[in-house]
């Protein structure tokens, strides 16, 4: 970049971080100038200049049109002008690295070159009101020194909880043996030979998991992924930070933590913080406070401290904050591994198919959902989970999205409750939404009153879904427990695998429920996966049912070694993948044992394809009903009729703001909008196309900065969709957020738009880029309609992107950005590499090296 030879390069661009920027408000051209001005001694020769990538919105001119040929010769004190002409069609930010040639004219001398960045913005007002409110600046994560220190008690929330439910069965501590550093030490490094007692634990995670060894291993597991846990919260640590009284209640403190919502760090009601004095430090003594989690409202923390700190706190106070995480999670599994093994759940977790299937058979069931029964596997699978046909080892219902597997669950659950007088069920699934998806969809056939939504506290009452208020433990604003012998009363109780463990500690005796069901198996991490199993069910008489897909999102953990050893593994897939009776033989799979579902009854053929060929090795059969999933084949804005698929190249920038580190793209946010107003404004009911309404649509994006940007476009921006009939019914929110869910229309914004942020995404496990997973979730939740607005080419250095942007491509389904001449980063790192190198070798062989590094599109022009 550095101006040579008395050659300098300016602009009438206004210069913004090294970047000659412009910003446009309108459609239109725009021409700048740019200055070459020989500000040495002697002249110089211009004789070439060339974006290293072509951009179709960029055209650089200059009245002699120097080539090396025919090179324009600049004297001492002469300028010489380029101009700049920027075609503002569609918002976005557009960049161009422009390299400029220049030779002296002592013939010996070689060419030397000057590189500009040059970026133009065109806003509009949207992405005005949507820009970041303060500059990004990311908070300084620090080590706090080791002082000696008390704990002052904070206020903890449960206390407005009614709490009938008992303590019955104890929950130990399952600390963190002293061992743990060093086993992880000698794991992460091969060449060192652990001894005694550090071998046995290698050895055990070496062994193959058995019902022998099961609390054992999964108790090490858990304890080196606690050790992990423990090392990354510290990374949140932080200094000087201030709090504000909140001004609904004033007992409450209100803390800015950017990132919790996104789980960065995960902060859930219930848990606490330690806060210590910033003047205090420098004591031999302190004393740190502890302020309990009350409430987390996006990026904000509400936390209750003791009366004792309440009254020597004023505002501005300076705070060092340390970060804890809630041990009751890590405690949960420890002790659902060691009752497993208490309650012997061998033929549960271990089966081994010894028991002869009960003979005779059962009238024929008559479904609720009657188009089930048009669907064999899914009878069937009905049919054997009501008569018990596995007991005990479990039922499996697996399959790809959209199959059936919650509906089949669901159906089952219901036949139970109908036809067994005694049934008592408990359905789990790992996450709050798809726990309340399984409730919603059982309240349409089964009394309400027979069916209890069980919410721990940390869930926020907001989000508890409208239809289920009558159905669970919220009371008012606050969550009640009722006592074990109430619960016990319900046919169905329903809640989370983590929540389950409530039930456990409340001593609901084991055997009580007849059957237990576990949604999204996948999901969890087996130890979790079991909470709600081990202690309640009987391995003799109970009858434990997973569904799943293994495909779909997995355990999110974050030690590689527990991983390495087996901690990522689902029950689910350790049993499709681990045990023969689970294993596909010559004749397909084993129907007693499992179900697998093939037909998809959600997606538009189209928006299957790539899914389906990446994940399923083309087994999914497209079978849903040609009517509902082709409504959008006719709509004016497809880029192709009959292909209810759409990719929308956008090329924008990803942003952040103050101390969030999560990202935003408002270049997307229009373009979601724009798709939106189509959907909702503009084409209602028309031309054949059917009424939509916001509940049927969903927006995914994997950032919570972007969820919470496009729902302030939409709720509080856009002087239409704002006062748009049911628009807070319109779901905005993340993958995770969107697994086991369908919308008729789905658009997804894919945020990222520069590839220097790639290894955040990666090293956080957030982002869409090399997550073939999360990929595969978002792609499939459409029934009708998918849009997709994301940087083509940031997202194709990913595989299954490029595999996914290259289909819709050939397919006619891709719109947007001109993407014929554009190239990525590698092509541009290769013409600037061939810049360097004719400077490093100091070769001059007369010719120039711009072939080299000129694209074929600009040279051609020339
Ligand atoms: N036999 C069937 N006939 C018609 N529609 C069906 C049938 N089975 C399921 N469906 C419909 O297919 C859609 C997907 O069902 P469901 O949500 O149960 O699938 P899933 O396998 O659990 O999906 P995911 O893996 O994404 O969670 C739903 O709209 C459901 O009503």
């Amino acid at each position: 970049m550095a101006d040579k030879n008395g050659i300098q390069i300016t602009s009438e661009l206004e210069m913004v971080n090294d970047k000659m920027c412009i910003c446009v408000e309108r459609e239109g051209s725009y021409e700048r100038k740019l200055f070459v001005e020989n500000k040495g001694g002697s002249d110089v020769e211009f004789t070439y200049y060339s974006p290293l990538q072509w951009m179709h919105c960029f055209k650089f001119e200059d009245s002699a049109r120097v080539t090396r040929n025919d090179p324009r010769l600049i004297s001492p004190g002469e300028t010489y002008e380029v101009k700049l002409t920027f075609f503002a069609e569609d918002v976005g930010v557009f960049a161009s690295t422009v390299a400029f040639e220049f030779k002296s004219t002592d013939l010996s001398s070689r060419p030397f070159h000057i590189v500009r960045f040059i970026e133009a913005d065109f806003r509009n007002q949207l992405v005005m009101a949507l820009a970041p409110v303060e500059p990004y600046k990311p908070f300084r994560l620090s080590s706090l020194p080791n002082v000696k220190y008390n704990v002052d008690e904070g206020q903890k929330p449960q206390s407005q909880v009614l709490n009938r439910l008992e303590y019955e069965v104890l929950l130990q501590d399952y600390n963190c043996p002293g061992y743990i550093n060093d086993l992880t030490t000698i794991l992460k490094d091969a060449s060192r030979v652990p001894r005694g007692h550090l071998q046995d634990k290698k050895s055990l995670l070496e062994t193959p998991l058995s019902f022998q060894n099961y609390a054992d291993r999964f108790h090490l597991l858990l304890y080196l992924e606690e050790a992990q846990m423990l090392v990354d919260i510290k990374r949140y640590n932080k200094e000087n930070v201030t709090m504000t009284q909140d001004k609904q209640n004033k007992k409450l403190l209100e803390l800015e933590v950017p990132g919790v919502s996104e789980n960065r760090p995960s902060v859930l009601r219930g848990d606490h913080l330690l806060l210590t004095k910033s003047k205090d430090l420098n004591l031999p003594f302190v004393t740190k406070y502890k302020g309990y989690v009350h409430r987390v409202e996006l990026d904000k923390l509400k936390l209750g401290f003791s009366s004792k700190f309440l009254s020597s706190f004023i505002n501005n106070m300076k705070f060092q904050v340390e970060f804890t995480f809630n041990r009751l999670l890590m405690r949960l599994q420890h002790r659902a591994v060691q009752l497993a093994v208490d309650h012997n759940l061998e033929e549960v977790l271990f089966p081994t198919g010894s028991t002869a299937p009960s003979s005779g058979t059962k009238p024929p069931l008559k479904l609720f959902d009657r188009t089930l029964e048009k669907n064999h596997e899914q009878y069937t699978a009905v049919c054997n989970i009501v008569e018990g046909v596995s007991k005990p080892a479990p039922y499996l219902v697996f399959g790809p999205p959209g199959t059936g597997k919650t509906v089949t669950m669901v159906e089952a659950i219901k036949q139970l409750e109908k036809c067994i007088p005694g049934a008592r069920i408990l359905a789990c699934a790992p996450s709050n939404s798809a726990a309340d998806q399984l409730c919603e969809k059982l309240l349409p056939h089964v009394d309400s009153h027979k069916v209890y939504r069980i919410y721990a506290l940390s869930r926020s009452p907001a989000e508890i879904p409208p239809s289920l208020l009558d159905c669970c433990n919220l009371s008012g604003d606050d969550y009640e427990y009722p006592s074990k012998e109430e619960l016990m009363d319900y046919k169905i109780l329903v809640t989370t695998a983590y929540t389950a463990g409530r039930l456990v500690t409340g001593g609901l005796p084991a055997g009580h429920f007849t059957h237990i069901f576990v949604d999204e198996a996948g999901h969890a991490v087996e130890s979790e996966a079991i909470i709600g199993i081990a202690g309640l069910l009987r391995a003799e008489t109970g009858q434990l049912v997973l569904a799943g897909d293994p495909k779909q999102l997995g355990p999110i953990l974050r030690s590689p070694i527990a991983i390495q050893y087996g901690l990522g593994l689902s029950l689910l897939e350790r049993l499709m993948t681990k045990n023969p009776l689970y294993q596909k033989g010559e004749t397909g799979f084993n129907p007693r044992y499992v179900t697998k579902l093939l037909q998809n009854y959600r997606s538009h053929r189209s928006i299957l394809k790539i899914p389906n060929e990446m994940f399923y090795d083309g087994e999914l059969q497209a079978r849903a009903d040609e009517y509902s999933t082709s409504l959008y084949c006719n709509w004016e804005h497809l880029p192709k009729r009959g292909f209810p698929l759409i990719f929308h190249g956008v090329q924008g920038k990803d942003e952040r703001e103050s101390s969030s580190p999560s990202f935003f793209n408002t270049t997307e946010i229009t373009k979601v909008i724009d798709y939106l107003k189509k959907l909702l404004l503009t084409t209602q009911g028309k031309k054949g196309i059917a009424k939509i309404s916001p509940k049927d649509i969903g927006i995914i994006t994997p950032y919570r900065k972007q969820v919470e940007k496009l729902r302030k476009a939409i709720r509080m921006c856009d002087k239409e969709l704002k006062v748009f009939k049911g628009i807070d019914e319109l779901k905005v929110g993340s993958v995770e957020e969107f697994q086991g869910q369908e919308r008729r229309v789905i658009i997804v914004s894919t945020v990222r738009s520069s590839g220097e942020y790639i290894n955040i995404d990666t090293d956080f496990n957030i982002g869409f880029l090399n997550n073939e997973k999360r990929f595969n979730v978002a792609m499939t939740r459409a029934k009708s309609l998918l849009i997709v607005v994301g940087n083509p080419i940031i997202l194709s250095s990913d595989s299954t992107w490029s595999r996914f942007i290259q289909y819709c491509t050939d397919e006619g389904g891709y719109t947007g950005m001109n993407r014929t001449n554009i190239e990525g980063t590698d092509e541009i790192i290769v013409r600037i590499a061939a810049l360097s190198l004719q400077m490093a070798e100091e070769v001059d062989t007369g010719e120039s090296s711009i072939q080299a590094y000129a694209h074929p599109e600009w040279r051609n022009e020339q």
